[in-house]
């Protein structure tokens, strides 16, 4: 099981202030979508840059021209990036066309599918790396989680790895890790952590044991 560490809520020096004080706990580091959004590809390429030992996921939320976006990420330096599952099969079919052409991987993101098993196996077909379930910020201020769907897609899943991503705590690891995934993305259980280095390092520990 892999940990990712989502960057979202800070600008290109702050995701590097964070980066260099947890990158021994971590397999993945996220320019989550606001980075991209204020700073733009420049946040990719700044932190491959500064990090290249890192796997860099780009939280692009790739909706349409799937192709394109997919080789302008990579072009940056994404090791990873992602579509969303709501998005047309073709959309999917191009993105990871693309990424297979430089050994690179997609992560298809449920988040808003309305029926994530039938959506997740969908995808799966479509030889994508990664499927996450994701419940994003709007549905974590109303209390949600995505922790049933995990299970969900684990039963439907045949080929592609598992993520799930979504207000992980230290405090409900341990129930996310029941549940098996190959990938765990946490972005404010780091990030939100007067002491980030230890959050990041108990959260290695868990991880690595499971
Ligand atoms: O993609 C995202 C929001 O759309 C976040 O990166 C993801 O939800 C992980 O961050 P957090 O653990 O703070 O929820």
């Amino acid at each position: 099981m892999k940990l990712q560490l989502a960057l979202d809520l800070v600008d290109i020096a702050g995701a590097k202030e964070v980066v260099s004080k947890v990158a021994e706990f971590i397999d993945i580091v996220e320019i989550g979508t606001p980075i991209v959004i204020n700073e733009g590809l420049h946040a990719v390429k700044a932190i491959k840059e500064a990090f290249p030992a890192l796997t860099v996921l780009a939280d692009l939320k790739i909706m349409d021209a799937g192709g394109y976006e997919v080789m302008k990420a990579v072009e940056a330096g994404a090791d990873i990036v992602t579509v969303l599952g709501v998005s047309d099969d073709s959309t999917i079919r191009g993105a990871v066309e693309e990424a297979k052409k430089t050994n690179k991987e997609i992560l298809v993101d449920l988040i808003n599918v309305k029926d994530i098993k039938a959506r997740a196996a969908e995808v799966d077909a479509l030889g994508v790396d990664y499927v996450c379930v994701h419940s994003g910020y709007d549905h974590q201020a109303e209390g949600k989680n995505s922790f049933a769907d995990l299970n969900a897609i684990k039963s439907v899943v045949k080929q592609a790895k598992t993520a799930i991503a979504g207000g992980i705590k230290l405090s409900t690891l341990p129930e996310v890790i029941a549940a098996n995934p190959d990938l765990v993305i946490v972005g404010g259980g780091i990030t939100g952590e007067a002491n980030q280095k230890a959050a990041a390092a108990e959260m290695k520990r868990l991880v690595s044991q499971a």
